[in-house]
């Protein structure tokens, strides 16, 4: 792009303009005046007059057009001075109208014409003209233009204008005398003439301080002025009003008004005209500059789809000259829109305007590229036109088959894993649940909306508000998530599952919470069994080994007191030997069953082996919680089984415990102690629960 397109050049010729080589040569002229002959070039008035009409008749027209110029084109952008110009020109034109048809020997108008009468029209236009380009030069030229006010200027004007006629006509003798028959032009005349040009130079030594503003060349304006100064010099020189002199500042004035004339008419029209199109040009250039680099292909059609023009984008993509491809059909290069379809097409984006397809774009070397291709259409001036903008997609048409194909890898990664991802957008609160949460959750991707609140209606009641808490944590203080719950399904079949989440974040700021949902039922299933006891259901003695470090650690770091208690039937090998192996097996469920129901949910019932019960009571204090125990272990004397010929049979237990507020926090000293004191409960006669002695300790 040439930045020398965009750049407005601000005409700076004004100096190598022939007018203003007409200015010099006629200020020349001028100097050189005292050298011309003094004899009248006229024979006599008569003989000057059609001349002197002529010129002022040039004049007037010159003036006229001025104002008719000016007036016509203002607006808002332009300075009022402009138009305190044009309407002193408008007066002017008029009141030299009046002068011309006034002159001594022209027919009379308006009443008898004179030279004095002549004259007073002639001095107040020169005078009015010479106030008001002062004034002018004298006022701002800038933000003082409203263009209402042109009507209050036109207003001033008629009004100065027809006061001047009327007074002129009517009541010549409110003026001075300036001509005296037979001896010709007065002092005061001559005086007013003088006036009169001390104010044009005092404008033109103000118009030459003026740079170049509103469009308006000062510099022209300036000679203008100065020519009118010369021509009223010429006219206080002049002894006979047929001698060169007088003839001579009638031309001065006649060039002057040309050069007012033109420096307005560039003003006015030359320039803003010139500007606009300066504006258009680089409008065009810029626009074609966007549409050359778009980046986009860009093809305009005939209706028929024809190509009518394409931009420089198409010519290096496709390494085919614009010549080749004029007239072309656009379906030989682009696939979605072959001639056979280009009908339906056309009636399709007639109606809509716009249209956007995929398709496979064809370059020269027969290679091709993925192409989406956005159809415009539109009418101009009662002509169909149609814009086709191609993008290349084929990186975007890869990465989203590849994006495709790793989201469907996951999904059956999730799949195979039974694990389910999901995320909650902290912005738009929006959740998103993938295929999988939906298999777990044996919901319908269609009728079921992924959001927290839906999924809590999948929740166990017994977990909900567990699943609730975590969840309010981790977004009130971003912590991870972790937990195992159940799932109560619409079957209502209940499923075991694992959930984690952690909070995403975008340059430190937390953006959403990213989780996982894994359906744990079957693993759950085996970790049970691995456990609990088969027979009894409850916990077997690996289970008791994995867990008692910690559960003694928990009851420490709470400062809770925990008991390790060893429960024995006793002489169950005589329920066995008496009643059989499974009546046996009954009674031993029977105890683990009562046990389990007694403890609280804190409390852990462990099958240890054989006859034995390990229970671990948490948070439990001495001695009331003996009292406790003990009535446990009485409530398994009242138990009743009945055996296979309806007798009732009772079992007791004996008991020996030891707690970590007493015999301190090792797991393994806990059950000797409990144990030894279970041998000594089984000593002293059976059915009785023994605390260890502390005294053992030592
Ligand atoms: N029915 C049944 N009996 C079992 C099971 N495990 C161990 N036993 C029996 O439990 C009995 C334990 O007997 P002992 O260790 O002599 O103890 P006891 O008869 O209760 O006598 P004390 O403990 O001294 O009161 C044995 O006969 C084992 O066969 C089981 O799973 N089922």
């Amino acid at each position: 792009m040439q930045s020398d397109f965009l750049k407005y050049e601000a005409s700076s010729s004004q100096f190598r303009h022939p007018l203003f080589y007409i200015t010099v040569l006629m200020t020349v002229g001028f100097f050189s005046s005292q050298f011309w002959p003094e004899t009248p070039i006229f024979d006599n008035v008569e003989a000057f007059l059609p001349y002197h009409s002529m010129l002022e008749m040039f004049s007037v027209t010159v003036s006229l057009m001025v104002f008719a110029i000016v007036w016509n084109s203002f607006n808002n952008d332009r300075s009022i001075n402009l138009i305190f110009i044009a309407v002193t020109f408008l007066a002017v034109g008029v009141i030299d109208f009046f002068h011309s048809f006034s002159y001594f020997g022209m027919p009379d108008f308006f009443g008898e014409n004179s030279t004095q009468k002549a004259l007073i029209f002639w001095i107040s236009a020169r005078l009015i003209a010479a106030i008001m380009f002062l004034m002018v030069a004298l006022m701002p030229w800038f933000n003082n233009s409203y263009e209402n006010n042109k009507y209050l200027v036109l207003i001033g004007g008629v009004f100065v204008t027809g006061g001047v006629l009327l007074s002129g006509i009517h009541y010549p003798q409110w003026y001075p005398v300036f001509f005296v028959d037979g001896y010709g032009l007065t002092d005061f005349k001559i005086i007013i003439e003088y006036f009169i040009v001390v104010l044009h130079f005092a404008t033109v030594a103000l118009l030459l301080t003026k740079k170049d503003a509103v469009g308006v060349n000062f510099i022209w304006f300036a000679c203008a002025v100065w020519l009118m100064a010369l021509a009223e010099l010429f006219f206080t020189l002049y002894s006979s009003v047929s001698d060169l002199y007088n003839l001579a500042g009638h031309v001065y004035k006649a060039v002057a008004y040309i050069m007012v004339f033109k420096a307005l008419f560039l003003a006015s029209i030359t320039r803003p005209y010139k500007e606009l199109e300066q504006r258009s040009v680089e409008k065009l250039l810029l626009t074609q500059y966007a549409v050359d680099n778009s980046g986009d292909l860009i093809y305009w059609l005939d209706y028929d789809g024809r190509i009518l023009s394409v931009n420089d984008a198409v010519k290096q993509k496709l390494g085919v000259q614009a010549d080749d491809m004029i007239n072309s059909h656009i379906g030989r290069f682009e696939s979605a829109l072959v001639p056979d379809s280009w009908k339906q097409l056309r009636e399709q984006f007639s109606e809509h305007h716009q249209l956007v397809l995929d398709g496979v774009h064809l370059c020269r070397n027969s290679e091709k590229f993925f192409s989406q291709v956005r159809i415009v259409f539109f009418k101009y001036r009662s002509q169909n036109y149609i814009c086709l903008f191609i993008a290349d997609i084929t990186e975007r048409k890869l990465a989203l088959e590849s994006l495709a194909r790793k989201q469907e890898q996951l999904a059956q990664a999730q799949r195979i894993t039974h694990i389910g991802s999901w995320e909650f957008n902290l912005e738009s609160k929006e959740t998103v649940w993938s295929e999988e949460v939906y298999h777990i959750l044996q919901a319908d991707e269609k009728v079921v909306k992924a959001s927290f609140n839906n999924f809590l209606q999948y929740v166990h009641s017994d977990d909900r508000q567990r699943v609730i808490d975590h969840y309010q944590r981790c977004l009130t203080d971003y912590s991870p998530y972790h937990l195992v719950h159940r799932l109560q399904l619409l079957d209502g079949s209940s499923r075991y599952v694992e959930t984690r989440a952690e909070m995403q974040r975008i340059n430190g700021e937390p953006v959403s919470l990213i989780g996982t949902i894994q359906d744990i039922t079957k693993e759950r299933e085996l970790e049970d069994q691995a456990y609990h006891d088969p027979l009894t259901g409850v916990y077997n003695r690996r289970f008791l080994d994995e867990n008692i470090y910690s559960l003694i650690d928990n009851s420490v770091i709470k400062e809770q007191n925990l008991c390790y208690v060893i429960f024995d039937i006793d002489f169950f090998k005589e329920i066995n030997d008496n009643y059989g192996h499974d009546f046996g097996d009954r009674v031993l469920k029977g105890v683990a069953e009562y046990l389990q129901r007694q403890v609280r949910d804190s409390d852990f019932v462990c099958r240890f082996g054989g006859e034995e019960f390990v229970v671990i009571f948490n948070d439990i204090e001495m001695p009331s919680g003996m009292e406790r125990i003990e009535k446990i272990r009485h409530g398994v004397g009242n138990l009743q089984f009945i055996n296979q010929i309806d007798d009732i049979v009772k079992v007791n237990l004996s008991g020996g415990m030891a707690c970590t507020k007493i015999h301190g926090n090792d797991a393994k000293q806990l059950f000797e102690l409990a144990d030894q004191a279970l041998y000594s409960a089984k000593r002293s006669g059976r059915n009785r629960l023994k605390l260890c002695d502390k005294s053992s300790l030592d």
